[in-house]
């Protein structure tokens, strides 16, 4: 007698938390490892902001922002092992990642219907993910996916997170650490200030500070704490 293959239930994994903390890392690695997709939302909000740098809007201007904001159309790959972003078919990878981006990236994302737009994206992208996703981002567990089976929130000291991306920028764009330090605690203040779906902790998320700990330790951190889940389904 033929025995059915055994199926593993789709999960969906929320992970969530300030800039710098490990998300986009840990989240490839722990989604490689374990066979899920992969959606990095920071990257959909930084390709709307691409945008309206590109077509002359002012980000700083929420109403222009706002009646711009369904004209792009933003696709999202969902391999964590090759993720992808365009924006009217346009690779936007590398664009979306400059200084100019990053510095007005929060405001654009504070717009209500900008925030609208996106999280239906998302979640039409979480639904169609027929072997189970793990979505990154500021607002994952309390706002687009409130059902998730499992809530990640990482946190990191400033200084630990300064000196991540310090070492990243090492030879291109030189910043000193105090510099990076105050730009992340910047963004991290009007992304948990923002009144429409802001930076913060699901009540049920399971919090991982990663100050001390290697990268390598978050991963199977998470990688144990998704298969505990999953054992109990
Ligand atoms: N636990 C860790 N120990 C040391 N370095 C780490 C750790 N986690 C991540 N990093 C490094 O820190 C930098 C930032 O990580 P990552 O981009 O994953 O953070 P993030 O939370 O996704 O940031 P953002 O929200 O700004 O996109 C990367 O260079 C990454 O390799
Ligand atoms: N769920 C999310 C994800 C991101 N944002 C905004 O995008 C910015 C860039 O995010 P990165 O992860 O690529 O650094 C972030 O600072 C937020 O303004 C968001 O609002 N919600």
């Amino acid at each position: 007698m033929e025995t059915a293959p055994r199926t593993v239930p789709a999960i969906i994994v929320a992970i969530d938390g300030p800039s710098g903390t490990g998300k986009s890392s840990t989240s490839k690695a722990v989604a490689t490892a374990l066979g899920l997709r992969y959606l990095d939302t920071g990257a959909q909000y930084r390709a709307i902001t691409w945008w309206m740098v590109e077509n002359g809007i002012d980000t700083a201007d929420a109403e222009a922002v706002a009646d711009a904001a369904a004209k792009p159309e933003i696709v999202s790959g969902t391999d964590p092992l090759a993720p992808t972003i365009t924006v009217d078919g346009i690779d936007v990878s590398g664009p979306i990642r400059t200084q100019e981006v990053t510095s007005k990236v929060s405001a654009v994302s504070a717009v209500p219907r900008v925030r609208t737009l996106i999280t239906e994206l998302q979640r039409s992208i979480a639904a169609g993910a027929e072997g189970g996703i793990l979505v990154e981002g500021r607002d994952i567990g309390t706002t687009v996916l409130p059902d998730a089976d499992l809530k990640v929130f990482l946190t990191a000291s400033p200084e630990a997170r300064a000196a991540r991306r310090s070492g990243e920028l090492k030879g291109k764009e030189a910043t000193d650490l105090a510099a990076t330090r105050e730009a992340l605690l910047r963004r991290d203040a009007a992304d948990s200030g923002r009144k429409t779906s802001p930076l913060a902790k699901a009540e049920d998320a399971v919090e991982v500070d990663t100050s001390d700990l290697t990268l390598q330790q978050v991963i199977e951190c998470v990688v144990t704490l998704v298969e505990e889940k999953r054992a109990l389904r």
